[in-house]
């Protein structure tokens, strides 16, 4: 194909949007029956047009030469696609209700699996993945993938329709249809620049941009927020830096959208142009007799008909959006597989939860092997060789300062990240081969919506409820289920929900732990569920923890030394390093860094006591 001739085939082609072809393979993989149906229906639905506009001129004749027949077989001609139009339509829209139905679960599903498919969180900390997950949810959340079935067949239609009107021009003259077909790819080729001007902001580097104004907006709309930013009077602060975030991103774009719309008077013109040379040259040939009346209106109305390989400007943007969403969910799920094949494999497949009460695991081993792990985005490492053996039945307890590495040593165990170099092993296998092995709370374990039962157990099913009802006694929660049944749902704004206090969230969690334990995990691992506790009751849950869980690998995470003394062992992390090791009486004598902390509480424990304050 010479060059000429590719650029205009190329022209051409780009009256056509680019994702129609992607999008169309994908609607026929996924539901062959409906894509098919609404194929066909769209094609009859945009040839109509021609037939009425042909119907029309045949009239028009028949009225002219006063000829009965014709008029009467023209308008029986009418009367059959005006009833053929709504029927086609009824039948396009059910097929198409399936197929967006397939088409949205399909892309949820893909969405969902993408995201789940790593078995550790580091991915939803990097800030260029968790930027695409968000931007394709969001789209997904809009309903983007919705429209965009529609707005296929619509284009679909529009240019059918198109094509059918220039066809039906070439009978009466070769030249109108090329003429307003240019003005038209001018035109049209002017308007897809301005528009991706517009809808360059969904590229990824605009959407990193929009992140900040984004979360602002969050942060002043919703719940989580709302008492902090009202106690510290913070709103009129936060509104403000949310308005000059969105200003910085909005500008520029708003900046490229008028300079882009220059080109765009050029198209309009372009367009004017034709449209004046072709109905200058029918109201010439209408004056001098050339062309009948029929014939003058079948041109007029294909004429404009033409309009329909004009741009296809908002549904063109639901289709651009929703290829981009497309595009972002493939180089996720891209980016994604190659995560989770560099996780660790240890061959073995994921254990499914034990529902059987007779077992109960004997004791493992938990260690770190020369563990280093660096956070993502992190310079430096967190940890660094570390090494740790804890033996089977052992109770241990792990202290030191803010930000020491004491959750860090936590989240390697629970899995949730994979050390960079070294092994942590639970039982000598590797934490991501069946992940329930552990059970493990944190600070900021989950508040679900969901009822007792499923915040203790994550099942439905009754069989367990002694389980979890001895669980939660364990927790210290026995007052809870007196008042509420396993079936409460822990939330105000359900019908008979109930809000809980942060106390007896954090007994709830517990209880998970506890009913996990129960169930057949191995380990039990506490990283300071316990906080919103006071000093009291904390060291009494911990006393009944470690009598619960006796025979039992355990690791508990606290600031508290008082309520961690009766551990059987305890390390002080130190900057990622062990720094003391030993029970409570040698690492007392030992009179180091933990000997001086435990003092230091002591006496503000005692302070405190004879104050009134059982926080301290
Ligand atoms: N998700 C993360 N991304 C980057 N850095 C992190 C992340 N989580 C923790 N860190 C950093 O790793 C270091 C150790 O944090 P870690 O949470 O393990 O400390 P910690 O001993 O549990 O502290 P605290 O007692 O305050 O809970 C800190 O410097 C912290 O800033």
């Amino acid at each position: 194909m010479s060059g000429g001739t590719g650029r205009w085939w190329d022209r051409l082609s780009r009256l056509w949007p680019q994702n129609l072809a992607t999008l169309g393979r994908t609607f026929f993989r996924l539901a062959p029956g409906p894509t098919l149906g609404c194929t066909a229906t769209t094609l009859v639905l945009g040839v109509l047009p021609v037939f009425v506009m042909i119907t029309s001129g045949r009239l028009v004749d028949a009225v002219a030469a006063a000829d009965v027949t014709a008029a009467l077989t023209a308008l029986a001609w009418f009367g059959g696609l005006s009833v053929i139009s709504p029927v086609l339509a009824a039948i396009h829209n059910v097929a198409q209700a399936e197929l967006s139905r397939r088409f949205v679960v399909e892309v949820e599903r893909s969405l969902v699996a993408a995201a789940l498919a790593p078995t550790t969180i580091g991915h939803l900390e990097d800030p260029r993945l968790k930027g695409r997950i968000d931007g394709v949810a969001e789209a997904h959340r809009e309903g983007v993938q919705l429209v965009a079935v529609t707005a296929v067949f619509t284009v679909l239609r529009w240019r059918v329709s198109g094509v059918a009107a220039a066809i039906l021009l070439l009978q009466y003259s070769w030249w109108i249809a090329p003429v307003l077909v240019t003005g038209y790819l001018i035109f049209t080729g002017m308007f897809r620049r301005w528009l991706a001007t517009i809808y360059a902001d969904l590229d990824e580097a605009v959407a990193d941009q929009r992140r900040r104004p984004e979360y602002l907006r969050r942060l002043l709309m919703e719940p989580a927020g709302a008492k902090e930013l009202r106690i510290f009077a913070a709103v009129p602060w936060l509104d403000a830096r949310f308005g000059e975030s969105w200003q910085a991103v909005m500008s520029g774009l708003w900046r490229r959208r008028g300079r882009a719309a220059g080109p765009l008077l050029l198209g309009i013109l372009a367009l004017l142009i034709a449209y004046a040379i072709v109905f200058g040259w029918l109201g010439w040939t209408a004056i001098a007799g050339v062309l009948g009346a029929g014939a003058v209106v079948v041109i007029i109305q294909a004429a404009n008909g033409l309009e329909s390989l004009s741009s296809y400007g908002d549904v063109g943007a639901q289709l651009s959006r929703s290829g981009s969403a497309l595009r972002q969910l493939d180089a996720l799920e891209h980016d994604l597989d190659r995560q989770t094949e560099n996780e660790p494999a240890e061959g073995e497949p994921a254990e499914e939860p034990d529902h059987d009460h007779s077992v109960r695991r004997s004791a493992v081993t938990v260690a770190f092997d020369a563990v280093s792990f660096r956070y993502p985005g992190r310079a430096e490492p967190t940890l660094r060789d570390f090494a740790l053996d804890v033996p089977e039945g052992q109770a241990l307890a792990i202290v030191g300062e803010n930000g020491a590495g004491k959750s860090t040593c936590i989240k390697l165990l629970a899995g949730l990240y994979a050390p960079d170099s070294g092994r942590v092993t639970i039982g000598g296998r590797s934490p991501l081969a069946g992940r329930r092995r552990a059970a493990v709370i944190f600070q900021d374990f989950g508040r679900y919506e969901l009822s007792l039962r499923q915040n203790v157990a994550f099942r439905d099913d009754r069989d367990d409820d002694r389980a979890i009802e001895a669980a939660l006694a364990a927790a210290g929660a026995e007052e809870l289920l007196t008042r509420l049944t396993l079936d409460t749902v822990l939330a105000a704004g359900y019908p008979d929900g109930t809000e809980l206090s942060g106390g007896q969230w954090q007994r709830v969690a517990l209880a998970r732990a506890l009913y996990a334990l129960d169930r057949g995990a191995e380990v039990l691992i506490l990283d300071e569920p316990t906080a919103a506790l006071d000093i009291r009751a904390e060291t009494e849950l911990f006393e009944r923890l470690l009598e619960v869980s006796r025979g039992r690998t355990s690791i508990l995470v606290s600031h508290r030394l008082n309520s961690v003394r009766h551990a059987d062992r305890i390390v002080v992390i130190d900057g990622g390093r062990i720094t003391e090791d030993g029970d409570h009486a040698s690492l007392l004598a030992a009179d180091g860094a933990y000997a001086r902390m435990f003092r230091l509480q002591a006496r503000r424990f005692v302070t405190a006591e004879a104050e009134g304050d059982h926080d301290a």
